[in-house]
């Protein structure tokens, strides 16, 4: 047995951006057992790094001193502890991130990728999506000519967000707007290419059942987040209205949250994020539950290497497994070089990786030349959230 002696949390950032604001830094945390062994897990920034920085070392005081291979006991007693884990997206991070980096010790004792200790993979390679792909895009034409580009790749489904500026509500011009691009990428990729459209949880219920109105000839395989992520009246409504495949997950935090809308039959494909649910920990159980409503899984995977490596151990393991997120063809080099490259995408998947716990080995130098101290990200009218440049038509 060896105890958790060191937590630290860690923000490395680079003059090289990713493709939004929330992207440009990386969250990781460090764990160190009294007997030498290291875990590394990822937290998500958000534009709340210093509340997330300092929230770790919060979250740490309730785990040092702890049994590192007990992940389970170890989440179960700071839930206890925390009071408002299942209300608290810093704390669901933090403790996210712990709970990885515990998992990934336990893997490395036992010398077994995580996907081993969960029972073993379901498949060995990943398919994925791609994300991230449509920086700088505005016209249909730009779209179109960046599907095409993807598609070559070997890319079998891709999202994005065709919707520009448009907030809450959209008119005539903007349904318009969105569909001439979905339109123009649907010419581009095919009928054999999944469409994933991406709303970003910002209209509401009757805006996205118009959206939904007018794009569903292109046969998008699902609308993620169509209505505003606390809005389950309006997810109600937009589900009595529509018939396409509802996608969300991202911002779910807990176990029993996302019971909810699994139960109530709100959701197709389930995006949870591995390092807000709960780590390894609630992950698995989230999958299970998924499972048992036969409900598929796509990790939202939208920050960093660390992230996509877990992202990649719970993919291998989850039975109904739609496709995972991924950046990675899109990312700065530096995340990539953070897990030395071993996650490549060849033909639209990823080889399950399998090194010992997390399933890469971490480029622990460049971590330590990447260290900066947490600061405030800047506000810009561009949404924190969005692919960047998609928006620059509407800000001359
Ligand atoms: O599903 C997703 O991936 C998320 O909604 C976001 O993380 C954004 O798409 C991303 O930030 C854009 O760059
Ligand atoms: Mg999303």
């Amino acid at each position: 047995m060896a105890k958790i002696s060191e937590i630290e949390p860690l923000v490395l950032a680079h003059t090289e951006k990713g493709s939004a604001t929330w992207a440009s830094v990386m969250i990781v945390v460090k764990v160190v057992t009294s007997n030498g062994m290291v875990g590394y897990g990822e937290a998500v920034p958000t534009l709340r790094v210093i509340n997330v920085y300092n929230t770790i070392k919060q979250v740490s005081k309730g785990y040092i001193g702890k049994e590192a291979e007990e992940p389970e006991e170890n989440y179960q007693e700071w839930y206890k502890q925390d009071f408002y884990l299942a209300r608290s997206f810093e704390s669901a991070t933090a403790t996210s991130a712990i709970d990885q980096a515990l998992w990934d010790i336990v893997g490395k004792e036992l010398g077994a990728p995580i996907y081993k200790l969960l029972g073993g993979k379901v498949r060995d390679k990943i398919p994925v999506y791609a994300n991230g792909w449509y920086q700088d895009a505005i016209t249909p034409e730009d779209f179109a000519e960046k599907a095409k580009e993807v598609v070559k790749r070997g890319y079998k489904a891709l999202k994005f967000d065709p919707f520009g500026p448009y907030y809450n509500w959209i008119d005539e011009k903007g349904l318009k707007e969105a569909e001439e691009r979905v339109k123009a990428v649907r010419e581009a990729v095919g009928n054999d290419v999944d469409i994933l459209i991406e709303h970003h949880g910002r209209f509401n219920a009757d805006s996205a059942i118009l959206i939904a109105k007018r794009l569903e000839k292109y046969n998008p395989m699902f609308m993620e987040e169509p209505v505003h992520h606390e809005d389950i009246e309006g997810l109600r409504k937009y589900r009595q209205h529509t018939s396409l495949n509802i996608a969300l997950g991202e911002r779910l935090i807990s176990l029993k949250e996302t019971a909810v809308y699994v139960s109530e039959g709100l959701v197709n494909i389930l995006q949870p994020d591995l390092c807000n649910i709960g780590g390894i920990t609630i992950g698995r159980k989230v999958i299970s539950l998924a499972e048992a409503f036969d409900v598929e899984i796509a990790f939202h995977n939208a920050f960093g290497s660390i992230q996509n490596a877990y992202s990649l151990q719970m993919s291998a393991i989850t039975p109904n497994l739609y496709l995972l997120e991924n950046f990675y063809d899109w990312f700065p080099q530096w995340k990539r070089d953070i897990v030395f490259d071993e996650t490549k995408i060849e033909n639209g998947h990823v080889k399950v990786p399998d090194k010992p716990g997390i399933g890469v080995s971490i480029n622990e130098k460049l971590i330590e030349s990447l260290k900066v101290e947490p600061k405030e990200l800047e506000v810009q009218e561009e949404p924190v959230w969005v692919v960047k440049g998609t928006w620059k038509k509407y800000l001359t």
